[in-house]
């Protein structure tokens, strides 16, 4: 029977499957004990005039043994495999799935799971169905015998202390930059750019499109960065850090970057993390580079997530089962968004995905989570970031222990990315000296603006951020004894050449 094209009093039917994929009798506590389902809770509405139930039942069929018709080759044990429905709220449109781990595709390699077999059945077909308005996973629970089948994280922000000599734990924040402008360097001054930032910072990344373009060949570019980053160490005597863009449509290319990129790098190749667009290329890119080089750094970088993440949109995942999801591959570093204190979308409440990702067991909207001992992923913050967003960014989240790619925040500091990168450190420094009252008890703005007049770089981000600084520390000219104009210029970029040629 055609859907109903508008609103009617009849209820219009597909085959109502309720009898067979939903059993709201199931025990949430129990299905987690047993350990033998995936659990996906979601925000789902049918199409007017649908039956929330049926819909629901349809929804799993669909995600499961089913289709929108009975078929003669069922039998008792295709039953056995169907995902029920064990939990509806129709007035709040959440829905709760239970997913039998043995439904889910497995490695013939070594048996291992993969994630993209989740993903085709928990958010596949069920995303475009004729009675389904919208659904939306919110949240997913992975019980421990299917947890440990996954990949995650081989190396993350402990490798990079370690390297940088800041310990074990609680190393803080690495200070890092994107070479921009985004995409139009050529190799030489790409290596000034990295060269000029490394005298003040620890780590630097491909901008999520920069690889091998025609005007700046791989093989031309890591030359530069690899000569430059052994000059900076030299210089600074202290550890530096690059992330390498490999991502590819063919795996092969992306290995054979990988290969290229460590072979430029020689001794210094723990100091080389691979970064991989990991929505636009899919969770296959981010396992190659897993599986192909397990000892570097596994950068994901998200660009492209907000198509299906966004609040605005009412199907796919949430920002958060995108980054819970990025662990369980096994990335090292997923950029996480500024929760709320940055230019892309992101609310302070994100600070839960940090802690999905970092601690071993957290809760999610929906369920809580034991990783049994997978190593964090480890947030990347980034997204129109500067030192004077920092303070209040880390008193959100309660640390400093996560990496920072400040673009903009570096290279449009006024003196240029040396005292931007100095600047991004001091915004940590300031934030842990006001936390340890060193500036009395005065509001965090007020610690802030204290620590930069003696700070000349942090300074430096006030007056070059001046549209920040009349957000967050309000009073701040008059406290700095500033009474210039009411914005300066961004460095040239000759400060490059001439810190490259002495
Ligand atoms: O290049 C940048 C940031 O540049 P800038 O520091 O100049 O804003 C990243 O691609 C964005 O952070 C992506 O956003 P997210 O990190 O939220 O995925
Ligand atoms: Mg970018």
């Amino acid at each position: 029977m055609a859907p109903a094209s508008k609103e009617s009093s009849v209820t219009c039917r597909a085959l109502d499957q309720s009898s067979r994929y939903a059993d709201l009798s199931l025990d949430e506590e129990e299905l987690i004990k047993n350990g033998k389902h995936l659990l996906v809770a979601y925000i789902m509405k049918p199409k007017a005039g649908y039956d929330y139930l049926a819909t629901a039942a349809h929804f799993a069929a669909e995600s499961s043994t089913g289709t929108n018709v009975n078929v003669c080759t069922t039998d008792d044990f295709t039953k056995s495999v169907d995902a029920l429905v064990y939990y509806i709220d129709p007035d709040n449109e959440e829905m709760k799935i239970a997913y039998p781990t043995l439904l889910f595709d497995r490695n013939i390699t070594d048996g291992r799971a993969m994630m993209c077999s989740v993903l085709t059945l928990s958010i596949g077909n069920n995303q475009g169905m004729g009675d389904v308005e919208y659904g939306k996973i919110y949240d997913i629970y992975f019980p421990p015998a299917y947890l440990r089948l996954f990949d995650g994280p081989n190396c993350n922000v402990v490798d990079m202390w370690r390297i940088l000599n800041r310990g074990m734990s609680n190393g803080g924040l690495i200070v890092g930059t994107i070479i921009k402008p985004k995409l139009g360097l050529q190799p030489k001054p790409f290596g000034e750019a990295c060269y000029a930032f490394w005298q003040g910072g620890d780590f630097i990344k491909n901008d999520e499109p920069q690889g091998n373009q025609v005007f700046c060949q791989m093989n031309e570019c890591i030359p530069e960065v690899v000569k430059a980053m052994r000059a900076a160490i030299k210089e600074t005597g202290s550890s530096k850090l690059f992330s390498a863009n490999i991502t590819a449509d063919d795996p092969n290319e992306m290995i054979a970057r990988g290969k290229y990129v460590l072979s430029q790098f020689g001794p210094l190749g723990e100091n080389c993390a691979f970064l991989v667009d990991g929505y636009v290329a899919g969770g296959t890119a981010i396992t190659v580079a897993r599986r192909n080089f397990p000892s570097q750094f596994l950068h994901y970088h998200r660009a492209g997530h907000g198509a299906i993440t966004s609040p605005q949109t009412q199907r796919g995942y949430t920002a958060f089962v995108h980054t819970k999801i990025s662990r369980v591959i096994g990335a090292s570093g997923i950029h996480t968004g500024t929760m709320s204190f940055g230019k892309m979308e992101g609310d302070a409440s994100d600070k839960n995905i940090a802690f999905m990702l970092q601690d071993d067991e957290a809760d999610g909207p929906y369920y809580h989570q034991e990783w049994e001992g997978m190593k964090q992923t480890t947030p990347i913050i980034s997204g129109g970031m500067n030192a004077l967003r920092l303070p209040a960014f880390f008193e959100n989240l309660g640390h400093s222990n996560v990496i920072l790619t400040a673009g903009g925040g570096s290279f449009g500091h006024k003196d240029g990315p040396k005292p931007g990168a100095i600047s991004c450190r001091q915004g940590e420094e300031s934030w842990k000296e006001w936390k340890a009252g060193k500036f009395g008890d005065v509001s965090l703005s007020d610690g802030i603006i204290e620590f930069a007049k003696t700070h000349e770089e942090l300074k430096g981000a006030f007056l070059t951020f001046q549209k920040d600084a009349d957000q967050i520390y309000p009073g701040w000219k008059e406290k700095l004894g500033y009474t210039g104009e009411s914005s300066v210029q961004a460095a040239t970029f000759d400060w490059a050449k001439k810190a490259a040629a002495a």
